[in-house]
This record gives structure tokens, C-alpha cells and sequence, in this order.
């Protein structure tokens, strides 16, 4: 690849940190203390019997032995022990036990441990992977020094707050290409599927300054299903209860290193591409004019000079594959969020004709006065939580709510159990925005909907490990619900009332779900 050494940095921008909100534990719902007598981890509650039985045990709760399936139903399984053995039990999986923690005191002792190493638990079929293919390894597949060394450099252009200054721009031109195509198709048949094109160009953008061009041409769809392969066949790696990928290169191992590669290949060829066009400028002079008026992160990045072009194009990789599907599905489940609670989407349509009216840019600053846009996101992430739960792994033996736990065990901070759990959030499946408003309104106050802990709804993480393109992810969702809702009333068709979900490593509509859009005039005056 070219050096890009003789580059200029890039400009600086500003940005206000996102809604926040302080709330106090309920004195109520405080997990219960022990009586001071420290227990051993072999006492600690879960299935025991046939369901204790490395490999086999977690298996035994699923079909064929039983009437659950393990991706739509895992909620359901973990509910009911949790209502059988407490806040904090174990469940067999492969031939350690995983630790499930469902209360947000518990939650937080976890998350306050010491982690130098920052481990995360991988399925054999990684392993395996990166034992065949000498290539460097995805960040996300990284733990201890080696996640660092790629995660610090570039925390500097993902996560300060000035990244977001720096996106939105760029992304805000994908989602008024994203409206003009709507505006013609008036609807969203397969709505997974159509915001998912709209994220992978957000992601093309934010990347490469690249438009893919998804949004018109069918024929990139291929990337799409190729992103999409990639993640299913993760899911089945970690649900596998015999890692038999480790040992032998099953069909879903297979699939799993086509596609990934091929996304390698994709990726690299696109960055040398992008890299000869910043060269073209920096030989022909304009190079300086044209960073003035739009920030390159990948010129950002190389000019940095402290990661060589194949890391970059390793966390280039790791931003598509989080990207499209976490995006797709989140964005989805707003709308359908807006659409089965019209009330709340007249009041999301207000504040943005208050605070942009029908103008078709919106920018970063109104972006962060849309409270109410910010507060319907994150009660939709309550609802449908984008992740089962948190991976936490003690680097040395800790106490926890009165249990020995020995370093290296695998603790899942259950939040989606959580920000569902009646205790936290009364009327937990009732969409009401109004929980995370400073304001709030009185009712919803007077209800006592508002008193949860904080640390339950971390749909992006908690702490050095937590969403590395978070910065992306907010504009690209803010973006596309507010420029929606501006033009749109939207609905679901035939009065359904409920959206059934299934999951690949994101939950996802059981079953493609059709938007309807019918334009606000307002859309059609200016
Ligand atoms: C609604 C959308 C998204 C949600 C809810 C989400 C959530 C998360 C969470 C909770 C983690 C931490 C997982 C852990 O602790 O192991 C994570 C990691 C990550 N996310 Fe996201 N994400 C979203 C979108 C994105 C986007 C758009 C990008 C890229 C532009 C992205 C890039 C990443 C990367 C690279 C990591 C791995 C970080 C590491 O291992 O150090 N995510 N995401």
C-alpha cells in the first residue's frame, strides 16, 4: 500500500456530550445482602442434574428435548431461572458454567472489578480461524495487550466527543438520499432489510468516504448478505454446545472463513483505492482544501501514523460487521416502537418542527436539543435490548453478593433480563420515552417510571471495552428516525400490534417487517 506520510491532520470540531441521565437505586429493589458467610462457587444456584453436564446440560433446554428454540426462546429459558434461582445463578455452557447476573447492584460490583486484560470469550471456530489465516485478528476477537494496541489508537478518532461532530456530515448526505428514496416508494417492504443498505453506506461513508451505492443498485446487495453470513454463522459458533469447530472445519466454519475473507479482500481493495485518491490530492495541492471541508477518517488514521494500513483495515472490517445488522435491526425496532405509539411520534414530530421545522439539513447542534428523539431511541433499546447480556471475566478470585468466584469465569451481566424486569421499570413492555426526558411529565413521574438505576440500559456498553463506533451508531440512528418522522407518518399495515422477534447476534423481527409512509405535507413545501 502507498504512504499517505506527508498528509495534513485533519480539523477539530465540538461536540456536547449525549443526554444523561442521574437516577438512585430504589431503596426497594437493593439486592439483598448476604449474612456475611462467603459461599463457595459450587453452591452457587442454577440447573443442576442431567443440566449440569458439560456440553450437554445447556442443550437439554432446547429442542428437540424441549418445546424451546435457542434463538427465539433463550430469553424465556433464562427468565424462568431467574425466577427459580434467584439474581445470580449458573447455567452450564460447554464445559465451563456461565454466571448470569439479573440486578443492577450486583451488575455494578462486576463492572467495578480491576481489568487490565479485558478478555472476552471466543468461540473454537475463531480459534481456529486465525490458526488457518495468517491475517491479523478483528478487534472485537482480541483480548489483553493485543486489543489494546489496536483499540487505543483508534479510541482517538472513534470516540472523543468531537468524533461525532466529525460523522455526521458525512452521514447526514447518506440519510437524505435514504429520504429521497422513500419519498418515492412511500413504504419499507422488508424494513431490516432496507435500513440495513442505509447503514452500510453510512458505514462505506464513515470509513472510506466511499457511497457503495446500495441505496440504488441491487447488485451490492451481495455485501449485504455476505455481512449478514458472517454474523449468523458467529451466532451458531457461540450457541454450539459442542465447539466442535475448533477440531474439525464443519460447513458452518466454512461459510464462516469464505465470507470473511472475501469481506477482508473487499475491504483492503477499497482502502488502497481511497488511499491513491488522497495521494491524487496531496500531489495535485487540493489535498489541504478538501480536508477542510470533509474529515477522512481513514486519512485520519494513516496520518496518525501509529497503526500500520493492515491493522486499519482490520478495524475497518470490525466497523462493518457490527455496523449493518446492529443498525438495521435498532433503527427498525424505533420505528416500529413510533408507529405502534402514534401518540409519542405526534411529540417526537413536534420537537423536530420546533427545532428544524421542514429544513432538510438537521446538523450535529440541533441533533443534540432533540431530547425527546434521544429518550424514544433509548426506550426502544429497553424494550428490545440489543444484546443479551454483557461479558465480564474476573482476572483474579473476587467475592461477589456473597460467592467465591474463581478468576476466568465467564459472568453474562444479564441486562437485557434487566431493563425488562418489573421491579426497575414498572409496566417494563410499555414504550414511554418520558422515563429518560429530565422532565419527564408529571404522570409518568407520579407513576414512579422514572426511578430505575442507571447502569441497567447500556445498550452501547460500559466502560474500555464498550461500542468502538458508538459515534457512528448515534447519528447514523438520530439521523434516519428524525429525518423519517419529519416526513413520514408512520404505521404498520393491517392494525398489527405486536412485532415477534427471533435473533442472529442483534434480536430481529421474527418475520420481515413492512413499514407504511405516508408523506407529511410539510415534506412536500420546501
Ligand atoms: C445500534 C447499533 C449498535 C449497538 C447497540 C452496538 C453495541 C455494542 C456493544 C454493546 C459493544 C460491546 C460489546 C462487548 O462489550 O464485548 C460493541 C462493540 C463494538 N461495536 Fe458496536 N454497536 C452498534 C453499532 C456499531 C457501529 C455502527 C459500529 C461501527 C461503525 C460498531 C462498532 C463496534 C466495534 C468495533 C466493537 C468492538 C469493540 C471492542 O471489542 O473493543 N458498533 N457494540
Amino acid at each position: 500500500m502507498k504512504s499517505v506520510q506527508k498528509i495534513i491532520v485533519p480539523l477539530q470540531s465540538h461536540f456536547r456530550s449525549p443526554l444523561r441521565r442521574s437516577s438512585s437505586i430504589a431503596q426497594t429493589t437493593a439486592f439483598p445482602q448476604t449474612d456475611g458467610n462467603v459461599k463457595t462457587f459450587s453452591e452457587l444456584p442454577g440447573p443442576t442434574g442431567i443440566h449440569d453436564i458439560p456440553y450437554l446440560g445447556m442443550a437439554l433446554h432446547f429442542k428437540p428435548f424441549t418445546k424451546y428454540e435457542i434463538l427465539d426462546d433463550f430469553v424465556e429459558v433464562m427468565t424462568s431461572f431467574r425466577e427459580k434461582y434467584g439474581d445470580i445463578f449458573k447455567v452450564r455452557a460447554g464445559n465451563k458454567h456461565v454466571i448470569h447476573v439479573c440486578h443492577p447492584d450486583i451488575a455494578d460490583q462486576i463492572y467495578k472489578l480491576p481489568y487490565k486484560e479485558n478478555h472476552r470469550h471466543f468461540p473454537g471456530m475463531i480459534e481456529a480461524f486465525y490458526k488457518y489465516n495468517d491475517i491479523p485478528r478483528a478487534l472485537s476477537m482480541r483480548s489483553g495487550k493485543d486489543w489494546a494496541k489496536l483499540r487505543t489508537p483508534s479510541n482517538e478518532h472513534l470516540l472523543k466527543p468531537k468524533a461525532m461532530a466529525n460523522f455526521t456530515p458525512l452521514i447526514e448526505r447518506v440519510a437524505n438520499d435514504f429520504i429521497e428514496k422513500l419519498k418515492k416508494e412511500l413504504q419499507m417492504n422488508d424494513a431490516v432489510r432496507e435500513i440495513s443498505k442505509y447503514a452500510y453506506e453510512c458505514v462505506g461513508i464513515a470509513s472510506f468516504n466511499k457511497r457503495y451505492g446500495c441505496l440504488n443498485d441491487s447488485s451490492q446487495d451481495e455485501m449485504l448478505d455476505l455481512l449478514n453470513t458472517i454474523l449468523k454463522t458467529l451466532q451458531t459458533a457461540f450457541l454450539m454446545p459442542f465447539d466442535i469447530n475448533r477440531y474439525y472445519k464443519t460447513k458452518t466454519y466454512r461459510e464462516f472463513e469464505q465470507t470473511f475473507l472475501h469481506l477482508q479482500e473487499f475491504l483492503k481493495k477499497n482502502m488502497e483505492e481511497q488511499i491513491l485518491r488522497l495521494n491524487t490530492m496531496r500531489d495535485d495541492g487540493t489535498l489541504k482544501d478538501y480536508l477542510q471541508n470533509e474529515y477522512n477518517f481513514l486519512y485520519a488514521m494513516l496520518s496518525g501514523g501509529k497503526l500500520p494500513p493492515e491493522e486499519i483495515v482490520t478495524l475497518i472490517s470490525d466497523l462493518h460487521t457490527g455496523a449493518v445488522e446492529g443498525l438495521g435491526n435498532g433503527i427498525t425496532f424505533v420505528l416500529c416502537d413510533l408507529a405502534l405509539n402514534p401518540d409519542k411520534q405526534e411529540t417526537l414530530y413536534e420537537e423536530i418542527t420546533q427545532i428544524v421545522g421542514d429544513k432538510s439539513v438537521i446538523g450535529i447542534d440541533a441533533l443534540q436539543k432533540m431530547s425527546y428523539l434521544q429518550a424514544c431511541i433509548k426506550e426502544s433499546q429497553r424494550i428490545t435490548y440489543p444484546f443479551t447480556g454483557m461479558l465480564r471475566i474476573p482476572e483474579s478470585d473476587v467475592t461477589i453478593a456473597g460467592y467465591r468466584i474463581p478468576k476466568g469465569t465467564n459472568i453474562n451481566i444479564n441486562h437485557k433480563m434487566m431493563s425488562l424486569d418489573g421491579r426497575f421499570f414498572p409496566q417494563p413492555t410499555k414504550f414511554l420515552p418520558e422515563r429518560w426526558t429530565r422532565d419527564g411529565n408529571t404522570d409518568v413521574i407520579d407513576k414512579g417510571y422514572t426511578n430505575f438505576p442507571n447502569v441497567i440500559v447500556k445498550p452501547f456498553g460500559l466502560g474500555v471495552r464498550s461500542c468502538a463506533g458508538v459515534r457512528v451508531a448515534k447519528p447514523a440512528m438520530m439521523l434516519s428516525v428524525a429525518k423519517i418522522i419529519q416526513n413520514f407518518e408512520v404505521s404498520l399495515p393491517n392494525g398489527e400490534k405486536e412485532i415477534k422477534t427471533t435473533r442472529l447476534l442483534f434480536p430481529t423481527p421474527k418475520v420481515p417487517v413492512n413499514l407504511c409512509l405516508k408523506p407529511r405535507q410539510s415534506s412536500y413545501s420546501n
